[in-house]
């Protein structure tokens, strides 16, 4: 698991480092990690250009010694201080010595050498940055922006706030974040997710004075503990039977998107309730079907509801039946349209149960995401007493207990129709298995990701190619390798 922490908590951990190591430590660990990555990034160094945007903290210090290292190995080093009087003296005497030149924001040409680097870093704001960018770092941030050089932010992205990935107005695009001792939040979620590029974690010695992280992100190894096979004693039954209650007759799409994916997830056991019947056996022959009522259709350890079902009485009444069981009970689409009227049908549950909405669907519980995604799905999960997957770039899973996930993995071509419904499928089959309800959430969302980034590799996907790439999927997450695709990861 890797742990996401907030610039208050990075600021406490390193609180008792900084008083037990002399001073400047730890800066010069955090430039020394960067100058490495830099100086990969970059291939070769000598000769080459780099611009250091510089502000008047110590995420400025860290771009000045960074820039001395790269200056030192013959780069062509030229810092742009944003306020020159309070630039770091020694970073800056570090550089000068190195043979680093220095100018001013707003002198004339910084705006074309700039647009000539091989590199530009950006070292205005770090964990001590709050508000949008002056106009003056926004000037910079968009030269950056237009160059052709490839862009490294100093541990966060100017302009993103480290601790939710809020932007207000412009932040630095960067290709590539170097982060110092611990991931901060704004880099994985919300806006930061898509201004931080890669991120890069360079150990400072912080790790020990961090607190247990109240929000993680699972790695391959962590989801595949959660997606064990069958082992010699299963049968059928045993794995954990999911029930579906999704798609129309007139839409049948969901029932079998979502059908089709917990069966690839865990194929034990599916049942199949609604008024998709038709399609989902002709679709899938492995499920058992009903066109009746869930309550008709066999005991499961956890149902699906929701995907393309309506938003009539009847669906109405569908959901409700299936929110009165006592198996965990994920609900998604029209179901969450039905439940945001009628809230209680949650509040009353005993078993867990799982919402996983986009921003259209949550802003129907009463307000909209905004800006902070990690403390608005741990607010309705709060609120409601249910897990909230929170659907996006940078899935969220909160628990009501308030501990949270981001997921790391996916790919905008998962923005096409039906892809949820695939999601709900994954999740239903790992609820059922009993794994804890916020688990099981972030796990199916890590795997749906992977499943993503492998059926795009191929070209655009469509919902379906997740289906029929999902064991794939599982097999590489195991690490299994998997013939023809030739590499590791994503
Ligand atoms: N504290 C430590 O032990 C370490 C800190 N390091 C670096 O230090 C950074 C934090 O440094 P600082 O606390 O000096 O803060 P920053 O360098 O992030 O910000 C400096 C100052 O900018 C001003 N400022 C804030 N928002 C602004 C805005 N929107 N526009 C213009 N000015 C604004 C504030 O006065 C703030 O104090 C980290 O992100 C990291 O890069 C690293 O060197 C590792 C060690
Ligand atoms: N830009 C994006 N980047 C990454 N993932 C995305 C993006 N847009 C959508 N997704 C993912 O695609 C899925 C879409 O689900 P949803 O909106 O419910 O679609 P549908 O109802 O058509 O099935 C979710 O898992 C969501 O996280
Ligand atoms: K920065």
């Amino acid at each position: 698991m890797i742990g996401l922490f907030t610039a208050d908590e990075v600021r406490a951990a390193e609180a008792p480092l900084l008083a037990a190591t002399p001073p400047g430590t730890l800066m010069q660990r955090a430039a020394t990690g960067l100058a490495t990555v830099c100086a990969r990034l970059l291939g070769s160094t000598y000769g080459r250009r780099v611009v250091l945007l510089v502000g008047g903290g110590n995420n400025g210090g860290d771009a000045l010694f960074a820039g001395a290292s790269l200056a030192g190995r013959g780069a062509r080093v030229t810092a742009v201080l944003l306020d020159p009087q309070r630039a770091h003296p020694a970073g800056l005497a570090a550089l000068r010595r190195a043979g680093g030149r220095v100018a001013a924001a707003g002198d004339r040409g910084t705006d074309q050498l700039i647009a000539r680097a091989d590199l530009v870093l950006d070292g205005m704001l770090g964990i001590g940055g709050r508000g949008g960018l002056r106009p003056d770092a926004a000037e910079l941030t968009r030269a950056a922006a237009e160059g052709a050089g490839i862009t490294v932010a100093v541990d966060v992205p100017s302009g993103v706030d480290a601790s939710t990935g809020a932007v207000d107005g412009v932040a630095f695009p960067a290709m590539h974040t170097v982060t110092f001792g611990a991931v901060k939040r704004g880099l994985v979620v919300g806006e930061g997710r898509g201004h931080a590029g890669r991120v890069h974690l360079v150990d400072i010695g912080l790790a020990p004075h961090l607190p247990p992280p109240g929000v993680r992100q699972l790695t391959d190894p962590d989801a595949a503990a959660r997606l064990e096979p069958p082992s010699a004693g299963d049968d059928k039954y045993s794995q954990g039977v999911v029930g579906v209650v999704a798609g129309s007759a007139t839409y049948p799409g969901a029932g079998v998107l979502c059908t089709g994916a917990a069966l690839r997830t865990r194929p034990g056991l599916v049942r199949y309730a609604g008024a998709a019947a038709e399609g989902v056996r002709a679709a899938w022959p492995e499920a058992i079907v009903t066109a009746g009522r869930p309550g008709e259709a066999g005991r499961v350890q956890a149902w699906v509801v929701g995907p393309g079902m309506g938003t009539d009485d009847a669906a109405r009444d569908v959901l409700a039946e299936v929110l009165a069981t006592d198996v965990p009970v994920l609900v998604d689409a029209d179901a969450l349209t039905l439940l945001a009227r009628e809230p209680g049908l949650v509040r009353r549950r005993s078993a867990p149960t799982v919402l996983t909405p986009h921003d259209r669907e949550f802003e129907r519980f009463g307000a909209p995401v905004g800006a902070d995604r990690i403390g608005a799905a741990r607010r309705l999960a709060a609120e409601l007493g249910a897990v909230v997957l929170l659907k996006g770039d940078g899935t969220v899973v909160a628990d009501p207990d308030g501990t949270a996930f981001v997921n790391g993995t996916g790919t905008a071509d998962l923005a096409t129709a039906g892809t949820g419904d695939v999601l709900s499928g994954i999740a239903g089959a790992l609820l059922a298995t009993g794994l804890p309800a916020a688990e099981a959430a972030a796990v199916a969302a890590h795997l749906h990701g992977r499943t993503g980034q492998l059926a795009a590799r191929r070209g655009p996907l469509i919902a379906g190619d997740l289906v029929r790439r999902l064991p794939e999927a599982v097999g590489r997450v195991r690490g299994i390798p998997v013939d023809g695709l030739g590499d590791s990861g994503a």
